[in-house]
């Protein structure tokens, strides 16, 4: 049995690959006969360790479904999905869950923190039921590079939207999960307050070493990525570097007139490397 660290109960971690996650030809469809839609046709991406994406492509274009196809949120049509060296479309469903709760963080558009509880207590409420012990130091680490100090006894609503999202950034980050998934996480925020969160998103990337994945429509959030992965139609179209908004933006123009089934310049995780 691997030896789990005292103070955190969790266990150290293995030599990693650079890939926090990897999908492999995936394919997702939904319906049958006429009606079937296919959400992802044959995907392949890697998203690399401390990295920051974006995911962006028209409405339809299978963002959503390919985060929960990666999340493990929902079942995979064809192909494979990597989260770290797991193979997350052959696990049982409680491996699964396991998996989603050690493994792997979530931030909302709509924050989802439990009004009853104050902040720390969200912060720290998925550790606590699982019964592990949150890590004091990493505790204050994120509770600073996040800015909550003197927010930590303040429930929901007697925070702003901005700190909330802070508190649902910092619940996220606490139990170092390999990859979080962010979907459209200043979707609900007025743009300074975005601007802010998204600005501590890139510091946890930075300074953290946190693989943050996140589904946007906005150019200018994206523009706070290390890089811009585009769909169109189920397909990767296009993997941006170092994006700015004028050339997301321009980017997101031509896909708007892209055609169905033409073929995508991306050719996987090889192409990544
Ligand atoms: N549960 C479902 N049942 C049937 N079709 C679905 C389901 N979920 C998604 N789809 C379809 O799969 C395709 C991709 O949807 P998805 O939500 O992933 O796109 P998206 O890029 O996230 O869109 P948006 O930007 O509008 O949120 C769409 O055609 C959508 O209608």
């Amino acid at each position: 049995m691997t030896p789990r660290s005292p103070r955190t109960g969790q266990h150290p971690t293995p030599p990693q690959s650079p890939w926090a996650a990897v999908t492999s030809g995936l394919c997702k469809s939904f319906g049958t006969g006429p009606t079937r839609v296919m959400a992802l046709d044959h995907v392949s991406v890697a998203f690399r360790r401390g990295e920051f994406t974006a995911v962006m492509g028209p409405s339809g274009s299978g963002k959503s479904t390919l985060m929960h196809c990666l999340a493990g949120l929902d079942s995979v049509s064809a192909g494979s999905a990597h989260i770290g060296d797991i193979d997350i479309s052959r696990l049982s469903d409680r491996r699964l869950t396991r998996l989603r709760r050690d493994r792997i963080g979530f931030i909302f558009q709509a924050f989802h923190l439990v009004p009853t509880l104050t902040a720390l207590e969200n912060i720290t409420l998925g550790m606590g039921l699982t019964g592990r012990r949150p890590d004091q130091r990493w505790l204050a680490q994120v509770v600073a590079a996040l800015g909550l100090e003197k927010r930590l006894s303040h429930r929901p609503s007697q925070l702003s939207g901005g700190q909330q999202q802070r508190v649902a950034c910092a619940r996220a980050l606490i139990g170092r999960p390999e990859i979080i998934f962010a979907d459209e996480p200043t979707g609900n925020l007025d743009s300074h307050t975005g601007a802010e969160v998204l600005k501590l998103l890139e510091s946890c990337v930075r300074h953290l070493g946190q693989t943050i994945v996140m589904v946007t429509h906005d150019p200018v959030a994206a523009a706070y990525a290390h890089r811009v992965v585009f769909l169109a139609d189920g397909r990767v179209v296009d993997d941006m570097q170092a994006p700015s908004a004028d050339t997301v933006l321009a980017r997101l123009k031509d896909l708007s007139g892209h055609r169905p089934g033409s073929p995508a310049p991306y050719s996987g995780p090889a192409a990544a490397r």
